[in-house]
């Protein structure tokens, strides 16, 4: 009577290496059973694989076990129907006696990865998203004032480099000043320079950044920003093309292509009387829209999963799969804070969690309603529900500084420091 052995898991590494080599491969060891999958496969699934079961209760082919047979003995890719729904184009790999490896793709359409793009440090597979990389394109080629619009975090300043690196200005210098950054006394002379002793503290000629991104391009953040009466200025020296340093008299001529970003709407601004429609109108020769993550939420998870990434490069954990109550936190989410939030909240499960699966419970607090609820419900305070591992994990990783923390944890610095203070009460 033939023994069963019972099944060799192939080792964590392995798996990792197949991932990044092969993307979607399934194990199965001589006897069809299941021994592991790597986590591209578990993506295009959209569920954990059991090991231990057998392929025939994950794949349904038409002709039932003699197909299945024709699929693993012949190296054919064959389309092969999913018990959890959905098609899939399989082909089988022999290992010799010790069993196969089955590399998956999906079958009606595209391979979920298939038309992505990387833009200048944009990763995309939003058809939306993709339509202004190419204006992006076009508009670069030209000396079109450009207004990117579009909510923090959604690639503004990546948007602003891109126009700048594929313009004919590109070895030009590229200059940025964030107009909500500084109080306008400081931003005028940042702009457009001073001279000497044009006021306390001034000790000597400054160019400012029109002058220095001479023979380049000039990025204003958050242009709707600036104050009433520089936004005359700056009209000015769009006009005149010289800038009139603080406390000097000479105009200074400037060759400089404006390249302005806000994540309000400038109609509106002019509207309500905050900014000038004339220059509204000298800004936003080209407006570029940017789209939000939540308006392209098939980039989430991708996004995710290039974040953790960039994570294995720098730590030591290694994460293996997103767990599905994870991934649909995740997928469900508003992102206010769009890509960058994304990329913070992936660093933060990463450095909360543990081991190979990224669970529900390594996200950052606001993504269990639950755990908000019951917070709620018995008058507690935001992050209570953080315990003392997870907090000193993001202090030990932050190196101790507490607004480094409260952001990995995505907590206020005063949720972060009452945490501690509560958890330094219970410990006394
Ligand atoms: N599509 C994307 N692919 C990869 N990374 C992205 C993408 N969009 C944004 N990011 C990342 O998000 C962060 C924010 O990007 P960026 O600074 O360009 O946004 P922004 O719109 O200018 O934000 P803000 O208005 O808050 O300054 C960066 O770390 C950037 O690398």
């Amino acid at each position: 009577m033939p023994t069963s052995r019972p099944p060799q898991r192939p080792p964590r590494l392995a798996l990792s290496a197949l991932d990044a080599l092969a993307g979607a491969v399934l194990l199965v060891d001589a006897e069809r059973r299941i021994v592991g999958a790597t986590f591209a496969l578990e993506i295009q699934l959209g569920a954990p694989v059991r090991e231990g079961t057998s392929l025939s209760e994950l794949l349904s082919l038409q002709g039932g076990a003699e197909r299945l047979d024709t699929l693993l003995t012949t190296g054919r890719e064959t389309t092969a129907k999913l018990r959890a729904g959905g098609t899939v184009r399989v082909r089988a790999i022999a290992l010799g006696k010790d069993g196969w490896a089955l590399t998956f793709r999906q079958d009606t359409s595209p391979p979920a990865l298939e038309g992505a793009e990387v833009f200048h440090g944009l990763w995309t597979q939003d058809a939306e998203l993709r339509r202004v990389f190419r204006i992006v394109e076009k508009v670069a080629r030209t000396e079109s004032s450009v207004l990117v619009r579009g909510e923090s975090g959604t690639g503004k300043e990546h948007i602003a480099h891109a126009l700048h690196e594929l313009s004919p200005r590109g070895k030009g210098p590229f200059r940025a000043i964030n107009c909500a950054a500084l109080p306008p006394n400081l931003l005028e002379s940042e702009l457009f320079g001073h001279v000497r002793g044009a006021f306390t503290g001034a000790v000597r000629d400054s160019p400012g950044h029109f002058r220095l991104a001479h023979g380049g391009s000039l990025f204003l953040d958050e242009v709707a920003e600036l104050p009433l009466d520089l936004q005359a200025k700056m009209l000015r020296v769009l006009e005149t093309r010289t800038v009139i340093p603080v406390g000097g008299r000479a105009p200074v001529p400037v060759d400089v292509r404006i390249i302005a970003a806000t994540h309000r709407a400038l109609r509106r601004e002019v509207e309500a009387g905050r900014f000038r429609a004339d220059l509204m109108y000298r800004l936003r020769v080209v407006p570029i829209f940017l789209p939000t993550l939540r308006e392209r939420r098939g980039d989430i998870l991708p996004l995710a999963l290039r974040f953790l990434d960039e994570l294995h490069q720098r730590g030591t954990r290694r994460v293996e799969r997103i767990a599905p109550g994870a991934r649909k936190l995740l997928e469900s989410h508003g992102w206010p804070g769009n890509v960058r939030e994304l990329r913070n909240v992936m660093e933060y499960a990463y450095v909360i969690g543990e081991g190979p699966v990224l669970r529900e419970v390594d996200l950052p607090p606001e993504f269990s309603e639950a755990k908000a609820r019951s917070s709620t419900a018995t008058g507690t305070t935001p992050g209570a529900t953080l315990d003392e591992d997870q907090v000193r994990a993001a202090l030990t990783r932050a190196g101790g500084n507490r607004s480094e923390a409260a952001r990995l944890l995505g907590v206020s610095r005063v949720t972060l420091w009452r945490r501690l203070r509560a958890l330094g009460e219970a410990a006394g």
